[in-house]
């Protein structure tokens, strides 16, 4: 069976997951494309030979489709996946699921009314070979209890139309999700550190930030966001245990030796860095849903990343600690 795909808003993040589907990835098809720009969506119908809906109503709604993808842009999400779930069908959406929690929790009580796991959220770090590899030697305990963990999330640059809270709820959102997978507990509370700001880009952002998350258990993590460094996308990571420390290695391609010295080449974006996990974690849900099973992050995931942002988004306006507001795990995320 191929799985035949409605994709909602095909920009950059979309027409990527489009381009693994279809070269690398088994079993599935974009077989339709919606979008709000119509112009972009018939270029990329086209591009496939795929259908051009007018709306994602439309798209979710035809019984041609079988499970739909959302690449839209955080706050469009909520209503897409709504429907989707409404209409019972499978659905991957693009991280953050919604850039707050209210949104999120909304989703849950729609998916819970139904009775099915439909809600895969696109969390692709989890799957990255590095971070797997963390997780492993830390839930093995050979290094005893985790102490602190120490992030960077480095950007060249970031879209103008990027606005002051997506530091934490867009970009902050990817360490919140790691962590809590990581540590395997919630985080309970942020505080966020404001230093001297960038002269690069834009004066509406807090350019770099440092959040400071505490888990149930008193982990210490801290995360530097900085989303216009100039050079390259830097993602870090060093958990710090009792008995040792892990961290995820430089992550170039290749390195070059010459007259100038020894060189790395830089990953840039975040297709290049996370090319393999998009890949593992688009095809888990492709074959999950060709087996009518729910693969990955689910929306408590996308709920629970969402209530840490909403206290990092208040802590970017308040100084001090903010603690971390969510209802209890309902049983059917269990
Ligand atoms: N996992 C990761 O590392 C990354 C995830 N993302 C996520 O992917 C999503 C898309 O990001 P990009 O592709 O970078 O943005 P983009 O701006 O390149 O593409 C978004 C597309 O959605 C369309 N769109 C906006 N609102 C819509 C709506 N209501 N209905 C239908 N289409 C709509 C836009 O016209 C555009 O074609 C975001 O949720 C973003 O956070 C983006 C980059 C990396
Ligand atoms: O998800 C992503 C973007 O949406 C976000 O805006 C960037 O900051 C992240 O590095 C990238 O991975």
């Amino acid at each position: 069976m191929t799985v035949r795909i409605g994709m909602i808003g095909p920009g950059g993040m979309g027409r990527a997951h489009i381009d693994r589907i279809h070269t690398v990835i088994a079993g599935g098809r974009v077989t339709g494309v919606s979008d709000v720009v119509t112009e972009n969506a018939a270029k990329v119908a086209e591009s496939i030979g795929g259908r051009v809906y007018e709306t994602s109503t439309a798209l979710i709604g035809d019984p041609n489709i079988d499970a739909v993808m959302i690449c839209s842009y955080g706050p469009a999400h909520k209503d897409d996946v709504i429907a989707a779930v409404k209409a019972g069908k499978p659905v991957f959406c693009e991280k953050p699921l919604t850039p707050t929690s209210g949104e999120a929790l909304e989703i849950m009580e729609v998916e819970q009314a139904g009775g099915r796991k439909l809600v895969t959220v696109g969390f692709m770090r989890r799957f990255d070979e590095s971070y797997r590899q963390m997780k492993a030697i830390l839930d093995s305990g050979e290094i005893g209890e985790t102490l602190i963990v120490h992030n960077r999330h480095r950007n060249p640059t970031v879209p103008a139309h990027y606005t002051w809270d997506m530091a934490i709820n867009d970009t902050g959102i990817h360490e919140v999700d790691t962590m809590r997978w990581l540590l395997g507990e919630e985080i309970v509370a942020v505080r966020v550190d404001k230093p001297k700001k960038t002269s690069h880009r834009f004066e509406h952002l807090q350019d770099p930030l440092i959040l400071i998350m505490e888990t149930q258990s008193g982990v210490w993590i801290d995360d530097e966001i900085f989303v216009n460094n100039q050079h390259s996308y830097d993602i870090q990571c060093e958990a710090v245990a009792e008995t040792g420390t892990i961290r995820l290695s430089d992550q170039h391609k290749i390195e070059r030796t010459g007259t100038l010295g020894r060189h790395n080449a830089l990953t840039m974006d975040h297709n290049q860095r996370f090319g393999g996990a998009f890949v593992t974690e688009v095809q888990e849900w492709i074959d999950a849903v060709a087996r009518g099973e729910h693969t990955g992050s689910t929306s408590w995931d996308g709920y629970a990343a969402a209530c840490v942002c909403d206290a990092g988004v208040k802590a970017l306006t308040e100084d001090g600690v903010v603690p971390v507001r969510m209802i209890d795990k309902p049983q059917f995320y269990a």
